[in-house]
């Protein structure tokens, strides 16, 4: 079997123009563009390019881009305060701080500080908390991502068995959730399981989020399953996920690509959540 190969960047690229639609009608009903602020503190290049293309993707989508760059040395009490007056801001309807922060600021004391309805990396404990739950907030941008592609494969991923390789909040954890909220049978696998394989070849959907380069064999995966590689690792060969794609296309039935996979969904994802901000805050239903 040689697997699909699922393009990120077109499913991407048709829900940030389904959400330009919306976004003219919520302008010709609130009166208003909606609004993103993405903090950047510091010159990392990798962040550097993310941002600018966010500021882009907003653009593209009619909202307003309100943009902040804070130098490497920047304090946590002058971050802070700039989280205060975003969060105070009406015209500003999500908040994004770009991870990672430098070394001596508390990132999590940085994500706390941000109003959960405005907060549309859905990285406040707040909002993992209605995850958890299935309440309404906001969802994580790349797990978000990855379920709309496993979405577009499988209309109904009820009874699936998944397995999650990774265990951090802003990808693993959420995946999880996600994923059994959509009744799959769920394992999340990380750097203390003693068989790492032994779970993925039971797997009809493996999502692999664990930062390390090919970690994820081709005789793990089982059969046509389907495979979504979150991993971006610069590696002397290039750019390239946690699973080995050349060995694991061979088997899977469907595989993200490294890059073009979840990446650009990302950002897809952070548009439409804070088009749905948006459309909270003015009390407009949002067309999804
Ligand atoms: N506040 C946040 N920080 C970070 C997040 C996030 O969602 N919120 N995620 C990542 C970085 N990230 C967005 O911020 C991001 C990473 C990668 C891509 C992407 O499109 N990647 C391309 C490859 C681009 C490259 O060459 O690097 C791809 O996979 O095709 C978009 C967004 C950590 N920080
Ligand atoms: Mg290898």
């Amino acid at each position: 079997m040689t697997a699909t190969i699922i393009d990120g960047k077109a499913h991407a690229l048709a829900l940030r123009t389904r959400i330009a639609s919306h976004v003219a009608n919520f302008r010709a009903a609130a009166g208003r563009a909606p609004g993103l602020a993405v903090v950047l503190v510091g010159e990392d290049p990798a962040s550097a390019v993310y941002v600018r293309n966010k500021g882009k993707a907003t653009r593209d989508a009619g909202m307003e881009s309100f943009e902040h760059r804070l130098p490497a040395d920047t304090d946590a009490a002058t971050l802070l305060a700039l989280v205060a007056q975003l969060n105070a801001d009406p015209a500003v309807d999500g908040i994004l701080v770009q991870l990672p922060l430098p070394a001596h600021i508390d990132a999590g004391a940085v994500l706390l500080a941000i109003d959960p309805d405005k907060d549309v990396d859905g990285f406040h404990p707040v909002n993992a908390g209605r995850l958890a739950i299935g309440a309404d907030g906001f969802v994580p941008c790349t797990p978000l991502g990855c379920l709309m592609l496993l979405q577009d494969l499988h209309p109904s991923l009820s009874g699936m068995e998944a397995v999650v390789v990774g265990r951090s909040n802003i990808v693993g954890k959420p995946m999880a959730q996600l994923l059994l909220q959509q009744s799959c049978t769920v394992t999340i696998v990380h750097s203390r399981t003693r068989d790492v394989a032994a779970h993925l070849r039971r797997a009809d959907i493996v999502v692999a989020a664990v930062g390390i380069p090919h970690f994820i064999q081709g005789d793990w995966i089982k059969p046509g399953a389907s495979v979504i590689d979150v991993g971006i690792n610069r590696t002397d060969t290039g750019l390239v996920g946690d699973v080995d794609f050349a060995a694991a296309r061979a088997v899977a039935g469907a595989i993200t690509p490294v890059p073009g996979g979840v990446g650009p969904m990302t950002i897809a994802c952070l548009i439409r959540n804070t088009y749905v901000s948006a459309c909270r805050r003015e009390g407009i239903e949002a067309a999804l």
